[in-house]
């Protein structure tokens, strides 16, 4: 059975093949562009592939919808998990065509591409941030909170489910599992993979970084939210067990109708909180500079996660912030 997996050279893409890899079958098609993922992410993930021949991967831009054909026409996709996006919030607020044209566009083809192959499973990448700012009487939220973002990625990306969404309904045979990712952080246990994005941005690797000297200090972007102490809160989810969402939402497809799934733990921390967590692992004072809030942030979210923990028998295994931080710290260090 062959799976195509957009964006694999990334961060969470390239987790979720590391565990296809371990627990499946699949032979695993990758597109990738490497615009912010990694060739040497598909050497490890190669390595790690014992039969030697499970791989195939494609350097190729998703906006290229011919060239994208082609890899349709030269393999048998029946399932597809689409990570390729671009995911920073204030540069969708810089850039908001990139946003519109990389996340709605190129999903809007890559799905036409689905249906006229014949996909059947279509796992998609989503976010809390189609969730936009939630009232106070929403939180946590669960997926029928209404949504409403707050900035282009969001708004790009719930385009994107409602492509999704629309085209299932006009086709049986599609179907799809949208997952909706709170803060996705740390690294695999046994410190194989890890996110190494260049110029990040994400809040657990910026800590991580700064602890390991590799910036001289952070800053906090805003304490002057309504929350306890002023900082935003976000649900931090350790990446492994966001990889096991998407292995058992190709499971759950397998027997149940399309829908959509928040992915987090049901707790949120705060900046102020995740930072002395990082200082805590690592045992380094950092400098930490309080600063204007960044633009498109929303105060609070937080996932209820009751739908995916009962629909799909999802049980999170490493809901612990101070062990999402130390994987995040330990893969640092190898980079
Ligand atoms: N990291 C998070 O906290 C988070 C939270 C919510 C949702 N998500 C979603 O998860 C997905 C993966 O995010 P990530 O953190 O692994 O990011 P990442 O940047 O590490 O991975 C994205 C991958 O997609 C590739 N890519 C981007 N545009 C492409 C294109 N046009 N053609 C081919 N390849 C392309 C990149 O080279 C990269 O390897 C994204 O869809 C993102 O919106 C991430
Ligand atoms: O150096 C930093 C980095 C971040 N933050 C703060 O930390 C929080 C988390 O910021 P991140 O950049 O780590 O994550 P976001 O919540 O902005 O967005 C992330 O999670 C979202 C879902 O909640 C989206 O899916 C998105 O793709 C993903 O980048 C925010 O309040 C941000 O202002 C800082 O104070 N300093």
């Amino acid at each position: 059975m062959q799976i195509l997996i957009t964006g694999a050279a990334g961060y969470i893409g390239s987790h979720v093949v590391k565990q296809l890899l371990e627990e499946t079958n699949y032979e695993i098609i990758i597109i990738d562009n490497l615009c912010t993922g990694f060739e040497n992410t598909i050497k490890t993930l190669n390595s790690l592939d014992t039969s030697n021949e499970r791989i195939k991967f494609y350097n190729q831009d998703l906006s290229i919808w011919n060239e994208v054909e082609e890899v349709f026409k030269e393999n048998d996709i029946k399932e597809i998990i689409h990570f390729a996006a671009s995911l920073v919030v204030p540069e969708s607020v810089e850039l908001p065509l990139k946003y519109y044209l990389n996340n709605t566009a190129n999903t809007s083809n890559l799905v036409s591409l689905a249906v006229k192959y014949g996909v059947k499973k279509f796992i998609f990448s989503s976010t809390a941030a189609t969730y936009g700012e939630p009232d106070k009487k929403f939180i946590p939220v669960n997926e029928t909170c209404p949504t409403s973002p707050i900035n282009p990625y969001g708004n790009s990306k719930l385009f994107s489910e409602s492509v999704i969404k629309d085209t299932a309904f006009a086709n049986d045979d599609f179907k799809f599992v949208i997952l909706r990712y709170f803060n996705v952080a740390g690294a695999d246990i046994e410190e194989k993979i890890g996110q190494s994005t260049l110029n990040a941005t994400h809040l657990i690797k910026v800590a991580a970084e700064a602890a390991l000297r590799k910036r001289e200090k952070m800053a906090i972007f805003g304490d002057d939210y309504d929350t306890e102490d002023g900082t935003c809160i976000r649900d931090y989810i350790h990446v492994q067990d966001l990889a096991d969402a998407h292995l058992k939402a190709l499971e759950y497809l397998e027997s149940n109708p399309s829908d959509t799934f928040n992915c987090g733990y049901g707790y949120g921390y705060s900046v102020k909180e995740v930072i002395e967590t990082m200082k805590k692992v690592s045992g380094v004072d950092f400098q930490v500079d309080i600063v204007p809030r960044r633009a498109g942030d929303p105060s609070t979210l937080i996932s209820d996660n009751t739908k995916i923990k009962t629909k799909m028998n999802w049980v999170p295994k490493y809901n612990d912030l101070e062990l999402i931080c130390k994987t995040a710290l330990e893969w640092e260090k190898n980079i």
